[in-house]
């Protein structure tokens, strides 16, 4: 999809402040489980606000292609009807999970539990990450693979037709391995039982409950959790209603806290607390954000924000939070960067296994538009003077749609316009970026 040429973009400050209300895109995490869930359930499973982003459509494709039918009618709903747990196809073609990592390891997992024969791919950022990560649970299940070197993609798959019922520690935390192995559970006759040290978004164990799947969670000693699923279970179609993306909601949200004067109300924002540690992080930074109508929609938890501008102060960010707001630290980076003094981010040996090595990448770019920064370790440390940096730089987007809105947030304050050399790869998870931004009065466009 991306094979055209780049598309730089540039952010300068605004006329005046940013105000008014607006929706974000649906959540990117709970859009491909729907439709993988929908595909593996029996009957319709009617999902509004679905993702229209890049990676949920190439889940949707790739569900297509295992003989689900999904379709989108006039207004953005879509309809998936299932095959049932165990039905789906074998795919005529290699699945391009383009861009997303969520898409290409929960996708491994079904099909380790179906007697199929599958090649997953992606494009050049997603064949650099790392599937080791799921091939060795999955290979203990009774699937086959083969993979490139490092198990990275392309990657083959035999599924197993009696997948054993799996019992793993997840070594790393990781939403994306624990729900690879959940989703070959569901085809393993007997219960499964996956122990997560850390906890993780838990959107995978939410919505099999809703599908009618027996899941038991217990807390272990340490802080983790035990999931205990219960493996082919009957999974019925129904309604999903997807919140607002709490971590496409971030940019915005920081938008409104940097800008002087500005006040922004985001709808119906995901709040899972699983999901929500940045929010919490702004917080004892100092930011003013209002919690309101804080409702249950489809077994998640969502709420209006209204975020106001604020003098922000560093912090100090504990590990045992980085999971809640994983995709979070670059913009929380960006707000660190305008905050004064310092603020330590700990824990982060993940970011360099995203879309691209998000460390260096956040540490670059910042160091480029002017601030102090440094990597110590698996921690990222910047040092904010209080004022905004000086801008200025023209930013590597290294095909991560973070980095690029990120650093577009910033070029809302800086002094001297920010550059980001691609901003194609925005539209993987927020189709509209720049037209929203535009809206509530920001100053972003093409270069
Ligand atoms: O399960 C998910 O939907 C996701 C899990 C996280 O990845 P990891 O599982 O690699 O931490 C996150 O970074 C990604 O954007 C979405
Ligand atoms: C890491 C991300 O996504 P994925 O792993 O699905 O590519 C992200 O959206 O920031």
């Amino acid at each position: 999809m991306h094979q055209h040429a780049s598309l730089p973009m540039i952010a300068r400050q605004p006329s005046g402040p940013l105000s008014g209300s607006v929706r974000v895109p649906g959540d990117k995490s709970i859009s491909h489980r729907a439709l993988m869930l929908g595909a593996l359930a029996v009957g319709e499973t009617r999902i509004e606000g679905l993702l229209e982003g890049e990676d949920v459509l190439r889940t949707a494709a790739a569900m297509r292609a295992l003989g689900a039918t999904v379709t989108r009618e006039e207004g953005g709903t879509y309809t998936v009807h299932g095959r049932g747990i165990g039905g789906l196809v074998e795919p005529a073609d290699v699945l391009d999970m383009g861009n997303s990592g969520t898409a290409a390891r929960l996708l491994a997992g079904i099909l380790a539990g179906h007697p199929l024969f599958a090649v997953l791919t992606g494009d050049a950022s997603l064949r650099r990450r790392p599937m080791k990560r799921v091939i060795d649970p999955l290979s203990a299940l009774g699937a086959a693979f083969w993979s490139r070197e490092g198990g990275r993609l392309p990657l083959a798959i035999r599924g197993a037709a009696t997948p054993l019922p799996a019992d793993y520690t997840v070594p790393v935390a990781s939403a994306q391995v624990k729900s690879a192995v959940l989703l070959a559970g569901l085809c393993a006759p007997g219960v499964s039982r996956v122990v997560e040290p850390t906890p993780t978004r838990d959107h995978t164990e939410r919505m099999l409950r809703g599908f009618g799947a027996t899941v038991v969670v217990n807390t272990t000693g340490e802080g983790g959790r035990e999931i205990l699923l219960t493996g082919q279970p009957e999974l019925t179609g129904r309604p999903v209603s997807v919140p607002a993306d709490p971590s496409s909601a971030a940019f915005p949200a920081v938008a409104a806290l940097l800008v002087p004067g500005s006040s922004v109300t985001l709808e119906g924002v995901g709040l899972n607390p699983l999901r929500a540690g940045l929010y919490d992080t702004l917080a004892e930074m100092g930011a003013d954000i209002e919690i309101r109508n804080r409702r249950d929609e489809a077994g998640e938890t969502v709420a209006d924000l209204t975020v106001s501008s604020s003098p922000l102060s560093g912090v100090d960010v504990p590990p045992s939070r980085a999971a809640s707001m994983i995709d979070e630290f670059p913009i929380l980076a960006v707000a660190a960067s305008c905050a004064s003094g310092t603020t330590r981010m700990r824990g982060l040996a993940e970011l360099r296994v995203k879309e691209s090595d998000r460390l260096a990448a956040i540490a670059s770019g910042l160091a480029a538009c002017g601030a102090r920064v440094s990597i110590e370790g698996d921690d990222l440390v910047v040092h904010g003077t209080g004022a905004p940096p000086k801008g200025g730089a023209t930013i590597a987007t290294q095909m991560d749609h973070r980095i690029a809105m990120s650093f577009l947030v910033l070029g809302q304050v800086t002094e001297e316009p920010v550059r980001v050399d691609d901003g194609r790869f925005i539209d993987t998870s927020f189709p509209g970026f720049a037209e929203l931004m535009r809206g509530l009065g920001a100053a972003i466009g093409p270069a």
